[in-house]
C-alpha cells in the first residue's frame, strides 16, 4: 500500500503578543495509507483542528514537514495549493456555512469544476450527477442552502468535495452537528463513496463511538501530542492512558 499523506515531526507554536508562545502542536508523526479509514480523537482544545489546519495549508507549521503522494507541501502557497486540492480536499462541520449563502448548490459544486478546466454546461450536468451519486435528486442543484436540511447540504458538500476526484478526503468533525441517523447515513455514503472511488480518510472527531463504528485506525491526541494509536477496537479495549479512558468512558 502507498502512504498518501504523511506528517513528520509537525508542530504549531501560535505566537501572539503580550501572551505567552502555545505550542498547540507538539512533535506529530502520522501516515495515512492509500484506501484507509484515518481517525483522529482527542478532547476540545487537544489540537485536531489545528493538525487538519496545517495540512490543508489553511495554517502554516512552526516546523516538521507534511508530504502529499510523496510530495513535500509543507510550505506551498497561492497557485502551487491548485495541485494541492485536486488531491486532498475537504469537508467541514457546518455544511451550511461552507456554501455561499447566495449561490445555489448546483453552482458550488459545478464551480470547482470549471476551476479545474470545464465548461459551465458540462459542469452543472456533472454536478447534479454527483449529488446523484450522493444521494440526493439532481434537482438539489437549484436549491440554495437554506432551503435544505443539514444532512442533505453535508450530502452536497461531500458531492462537491469529491467533484474532482480526489484521492483524500480530510473530515473535520463532518459528522458531529448532524443528529444519529443523519449521521450514519452520512458514514455509509463515505463507505461507499470509498468502495467505488478508492478513497482515504483523514476522519477527525471527538467520539470514539462514531470513530470506532468508521475508521480503520485511530490516533488519540492530547494536548497537542499524541498519545496512543492502533485500531479503533484495540485502544477501547485496552486504552494505554488515563486520558483515552476517561474519552471512552465519556462517549461508550
Ligand atoms: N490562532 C490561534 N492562536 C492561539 N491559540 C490558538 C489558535 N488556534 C488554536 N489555538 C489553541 O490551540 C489549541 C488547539 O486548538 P484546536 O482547535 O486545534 O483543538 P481541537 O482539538 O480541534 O478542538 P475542538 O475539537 O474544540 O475544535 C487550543 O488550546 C486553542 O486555544
Amino acid at each position: 500500500m502507498s502512504v498518501v499523506l504523511a506528517a513528520e515531526h509537525l508542530t504549531k507554536t501560535f505566537v501572539s503578543q503580550g501572551r505567552e508562545n502555545y505550542t498547540a502542536v507538539d512533535d506529530v508523526s502520522f501516515s495515512v495509507e492509500s484506501g484507509e479509514k484515518l481517525g483522529i480523537i482527542g478532547e476540545s482544545g487537544s489540537g485536531k483542528t489545528t493538525v487538519v489546519n496545517m495540512i490543508t495549508r489553511l495554517l502554516d507549521a512552526s516546523s516538521g514537514m507534511i508530504r502529499l503522494d510523496g510530495e513535500d507541501i509543507t510550505s506551498k502557497k497561492g497557485k502551487e495549493l491548485k495541485e494541492v486540492y485536486k488531491k486532498m480536499q475537504m469537508v467541514f462541520q457546518t455544511p451550511t456555512e461552507s456554501f455561499d449563502p447566495r449561490r445555489k448548490l448546483g453552482d458550488g459544486i459545478a464551480e470547482s469544476l470549471i476551476n479545474f478546466g470545464m465548461k459551465k454546461k458540462e459542469a452543472m450536468v456533472k454536478a447534479g450527477q454527483l449529488l446523484e451519486l450522493c444521494g440526493l435528486e439532481k434537482e438539489y442543484a437549484g436549491r440554495y442552502p437554506h432551503e435544505v436540511s443539514g444532512g442533505q447540504c453535508q450530502r452536497a458538500a461531500i458531492a462537491r468535495a469529491i467533484a474532482i476526484d480526489p484521492r483524500l478526503l480530510i473530515l473535520d468533525e463532518a459528522t458531529s452537528a448532524l443528529d444519529v441517523t443523519i449521521q450514519e447515513e452520512i458514514l455509509e455514503l463515505l463507505d461507499k463513496l470509498k468502495t467505488e472511488r478508492n478513497m482515504t480518510y483523514l476522519f477527525i472527531c471527538h467520539d470514539i463511538a462514531l470513530v470506532q463504528q468508521f475508521c480503520d485506525r485511530v490516533l488519540v491526541m492530547h494536548q497537542g501530542k499524541i498519545v496512543e494509536e492502533g485500531t479503533p477496537d484495540e485502544v477501547i479495549r485496552n486504552p494505554k492512558t488515563e486520558y483515552t479512558r476517561r474519552l471512552i468512558e465519556s462517549v461508550l
